[in-house]
């Protein structure tokens, strides 16, 4: 059977999906400047999977969590659920297919009500969507049953929880509606690692149970790779690299996640020597002024390396000679923000296969890149 055949249907599909924010704030530099905090991502969560998110603080995660909730709404694309596009549909259509979208976050604690006891919290969902009958106790019981809470605790109050507790409050309120889709947004960047794995296990054992989706936005990359059958890469706004899990953990395909998974600094090759330096990571690019071209290009060890092995015109940059390819925007760089595992626009030159380049993946601990045509 081919893969289109007996791949599972897309659960939920974003479309060229971009927000752009209007910084506020008289006090900053950034005062009144836009920021695409997503930049024309495409994606799909196909039923049953975990698409793990992943990037840096600021590169548009949990703008794009929201987007798919429509929390936010889109400044263009499209947001399709189930196949059914509901871009534009009201805001009481929208609210109505939320029981089918969840979110669950990273601090149960800051939204549940803490005057409120957690089987009010959990049934709240039941109320709002007009959906409380005689049947809802038992509803919230079974959800609590499922989480791992005990349903005779459901009348204390959320300080007599630990963290890990809270969250599963957190996870119940999201499965209270029997959702098909949940968007975790670092559901467990703020517990211990020992309850970290209690509440992945749980998610892990419920989606297997339920058939549930889940986009899982994280920071921590053995997190996201223990949980996730696919794994999307963003960077400033684009996701820059999609691929199976194994494949982009085996052998990542873009610079950043290259560098993102070395999480060391990378040898730079302007140093004969190879010393170990930081330049070539430094600091994620600001949102309000991207750099033209490829985004990554002023952070990117592969452009460095492509400029001092010559061949290629080049162009000052900053402190920095790079190809002047990736500074300017052209059709080969769509590739960097496309949606199946890509490459940058330099996986074919020679350059690229050079014993350097080779030498500095390896220094990283990874293989090197295999030339792929785009
Ligand atoms: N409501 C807003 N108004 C203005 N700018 C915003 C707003 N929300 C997000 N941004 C900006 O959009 C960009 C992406 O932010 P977002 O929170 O989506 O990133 P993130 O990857 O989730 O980061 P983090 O991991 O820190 O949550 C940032 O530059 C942020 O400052």
């Amino acid at each position: 059977m081919s893969d289109t055949l007996s791949a599972p249907p897309p659960a939920l599909e974003l479309v060229d999906a971009t927000r752009v924010f209007t910084r506020r704030g008289g006090l900053f530099k950034s005062a009144g400047k836009a920021v695409r905090a997503v930049d024309g991502v495409s994606l799909t969560i196909r039923a049953g999977e975990t698409l793990g998110l992943v990037g840096e603080s600021g590169s548009g995660k949990s703008t794009l969590g929201r987007l798919a909730l429509r929390l936010v709404e889109p400044t263009s694309g499209r947001l399709l659920v189930d196949g059914r596009d509901v871009t534009g549909v009201s805001k009481a259509e929208m609210q109505a297919m939320r029981r089918d979208i969840q979110m669950v976050f990273q601090d149960p604690y800051g939204s549940l009500d803490p005057r409120v006891t957690i089987g009010q919290s959990i049934a709240e969902p039941l109320k709002v969507h007009g959906l409380w009958d005689s049947d809802g106790p038992q509803k919230v019981a079974g959800v609590m049953s499922l989480v791992g809470l005990d349903p005779s605790h459901a009348d204390r109050y959320p300080h007599q929880f630990s963290g890990g507790q809270r969250q599963r409050i957190g996870i119940a309120r999201a499965l209270t509606l029997d959702p098909k889709i949940l968007v975790l947004d670092e559901p467990v960047s703020a517990l211990d690692v020992s309850i970290q794995a209690q509440i992945i296990n749980l998610l892990q054992r419920i989606q297997r149970e339920r058939g549930l989706s889940y986009l899982f936005i994280a920071h921590d990359l053995a997190v996201v790779r223990h949980v996730s059958h696919r794994i999307a890469v963003m960077y400033l706004g684009k996701v820059v690299e999609m691929a199976e899990r194994d494949n982009l953990y085996r052998r990542p395909l873009h610079p950043y996640t290259v560098s993102l998974l070395a999480a060391v600094p990378i040898a730079d090759v302007r140093m004969r020597n190879r010393r170990r330096t930081s330049v070539t990571m430094g600091e994620i690019g600001s949102a309000t002024n991207v750099p033209p071209g490829c985004r990554f290009h002023p952070r990117c060890y592969r452009a460095r390396l492509v400029a001092a092995a010559g061949g290629v015109p080049t162009e000052r940059s900053g402190d920095a000679l790079l190809p002047r390819a990736c500074l300017i925007d052209q059709p080969a760089l769509k590739a960097c923000g496309g949606t199946d595992q890509v490459a940058c626009h330099f996986p074919e030159t020679p350059e690229t296969r050079s014993e350097v380049a080779t030498a500095v993946l390896q220094d990283i601990g990874y293989p090197p890149i295999r030339p792929i045509t785009l």
